[in-house]
């Protein structure tokens, strides 16, 4: 599972800083440039000052303003490509970023995502990965870039009046501690402020996916309440954030004025000329400044840090296929067998056990029995979605927890109860295990489903729109493009979970004969609720309390008079 992680300085060197070393070298000459000219403004307020100001020399003023304007442009073009390349390439990073982490996230098994919220995890692709932009982008360059600009300052300073400089070094030294202090207490805030968005976003997904059970409950004024506790929460959060970056940048203001004040005191004990005063002066600024920039500067690394850290804990995850299943299976014949099959969800607490039959090529096994009896945990087992803790599940005698998934799922269809289609057209929901699928293949499945029945009498037939933006569709309909994609997608193991929802004769014996056409020829598991569908299938599994209880044909578990018939006698529905 998820370690608990901390991105070393090293790791991000190594994956972030290193393989685009050449641009950041480009952009760190740049800098150098950028800042050097820089310097230039404040170095001319010497001359002008003392030689023109002071001296009335007024022949090296043109050259000095050509210095000061060439040192200007320098800078504009300078900060310009900065922008371009770096900024750009952080962009283009972030979106390497969230396409692994997406990549990763799919990787993940079944299990991972019943205990997470969609809408948490959205916000960990899109938003953890963002801070990287501080790192790859003018961020780190001009953190660099400011420490230049300090010691050159510091140098020119020296170069000036030594005591003086020592004297404005002590204040700035004091600020440089407290800002790493401030830094080392920020970083845990800004990686549980990650943690709180996805908190906060998580819910209102679900909230606003189950709108009605909210409505129909009336339980607005309770979400709204949850909601609001979540954002107070993160707002208590950048407030605490807020209050040691203020402190920092109010303690540098305090230090800085400190400086001058001092300054302007020992300006006059070391006789100090008024261009060498201004001077000093403006390279103290320019001393000072990027100390104070870096600050800022350092709180987005720190925050690009702590998302970094958050991004490693799901990459560290393993995902389902971690490299252990070597064996492929080529030309599947779909013979399944469970042996001895037990599973937990957690441990200690099997909810299937002792599960032992054949699903022969073909074959269609339907399993019944009451609520959270085990009928979608077998199903899930046979689907691959989950791993027994006891037994073996076998495809024409391998052992599935051995055959690399890929190779498994190629030959699987899922459809479920309710079945979940895209925000598109009918068509491209049909074709979407199969996108390369022919026309003929294409209108073959359509047929079988009986989705032309209803598609016919849309205006765009197979291309209607369908989702938010597009046409609603009833339960029956929808489970006739889910039918049309599985017979598409041309499956030699199905598993099905019948839909439960009761449709009107017409829907209904429009369904059955879907899915007759689905089932034929295909190893079918079907968590059935239709007696129709029950009494076709070759085997019922019978599941009580995570075992088999009955195994047989309907006539056959009809006649023995056991489980199956109380099931099938007192209940309507099974
Ligand atoms: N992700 C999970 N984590 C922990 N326990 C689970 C999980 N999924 C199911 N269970 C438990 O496993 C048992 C079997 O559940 P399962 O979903 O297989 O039953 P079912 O027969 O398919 O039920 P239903 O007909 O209501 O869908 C139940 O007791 C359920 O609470």
């Amino acid at each position: 599972m998820a370690k608990k992680n901390k991105v070393s300085l090293k790791q991000v060197f190594k994956t972030i800083i290193w393989p685009r070393r050449k641009l950041l070298f480009i952009g760190l000459l740049l800098i150098i440039i950028s800042r050097a000219a820089g310097l230039v403004p404040p170095w001319a307020t010497k001359p002008f000052i003392d030689d023109i100001l002071v001296q009335k020399n007024l022949s090296t003023l043109p050259t000095l303003l050509l210095w000061v304007t060439g040192a200007i442009l320098i800078q504009a073009v300078t900060s310009f490509l900065l922008t371009k390349l770096l900024s750009v390439e952080a962009q283009h990073l972030i979106s390497v970023l969230r396409s692994q982490v997406q990549k990763h996230l799919l990787r993940l098994p079944t299990s991972f995502f019943d205990n997470q919220k969609s809408g948490a995890l959205v916000s960990r692709v899109m938003n953890d990965v963002e801070g990287v932009r501080n790192l790859v982008g003018t961020g780190l360059v001009q953190l660099i870039g400011g420490v230049l600009t300090a010691i050159i300052s510091v140098g020119f300073l020296i170069s000036i009046n030594p005591w003086m400089t020592l004297f404005i070094i002590l204040p700035m030294s004091v600020f440089g501690v407290i800002t790493l202090k401030a830094f080392s207490y920020i970083r845990p805030i800004f990686r549980e402020r990650g943690v709180i968005t996805a908190e906060v976003t998580g819910r209102l997904t679900e909230t606003l996916n189950g709108v009605r059970v909210i409505k129909g409950f009336n339980a607005e004024a309770q979400e709204t309440k949850i909601f609001q506790q979540g954002v107070d929460k993160l707002f208590q959060n950048v407030k605490k954030s807020l209050t040691s970056t203020s402190f920092v940048t109010s303690s540098g203001t305090f230090l800085v004025g400190l400086a001058s004040v001092g300054i302007m005191g020992l300006s006059g004990y070391f006789d100090l000329s008024p261009g060498d005063f201004l001077q000093f002066t403006m390279f103290m600024v320019f001393m000072i400044a990027p100390i104070v920039q870096m600050s800022n500067i350092g709180s987005q690394l720190t925050e690009a840090f702590a998302g970094l850290d958050r991004t490693e804990e799901l990459m560290n995850i393993t995902p389902e296929d971690d490299g252990s299943r070597s064996l492929r299976i080529e030309g599947m014949k779909g013979n399944i067998e469970f042996k001895n099959v037990s599973f937990a969800y957690e441990e200690g607490k099997e909810v299937v056990r002792n599960i032992n039959f054949t699903a022969p090529s073909g074959s269609v096994t339907a399993l019944v029995g009451t609520s959270g009896s085990g009928k979608t945990t077998i199903a899930g087992l046979a689907a691959s979605f989950l791993i027994p803790q006891g037994g073996k599940v076998l495809v024409d005698g391998t052992d599935l927890s051995k055959v690399v998934l890929e190779s498994y799922r190629s030959q699987l269809g899922v459809v479920l109860q309710d079945d979940f289609l895209f925000e598109g057209t009918i068509r491209e929901n049909i074709l979407f295990p199969r996108p390369d699928a022919t026309e003929v293949q294409l209108l073959a499945a359509v047929q079988a489903a009986h989705v032309n029945e209803f598609t016919d009498r849309f205006e765009h037939g197979l291309k209607t729109v369908i989702g938010e933006r597009g046409v609603k569709l009833s339960g029956g309909q929808r489970q006739r493009i889910a039918i049309a994609r599985a017979i598409l997608a041309d499956p030699r193991i199905l598993i099905l979970d019948e839909a439960t929802s009761n449709l009107d004769t017409e829907s209904e014996a429009l369904i059955q004969e879907s899915l007759r056409s689905l089932m034929k020829g295909r190893t079918t598991f079907v968590i059935a609720h239709r007696l129709s569908t029950i009494r076709q299938a070759d085997q019922i599994l019978v599941i009580e309390n995570g075992e088999i209880a009955e195994q047989g044909r309907h006539e056959e578990l009809i006649e023995r008079k056991g489980r199956y018939f109380q099931l099938y006698t007192y209940q309507a529905r099974i």
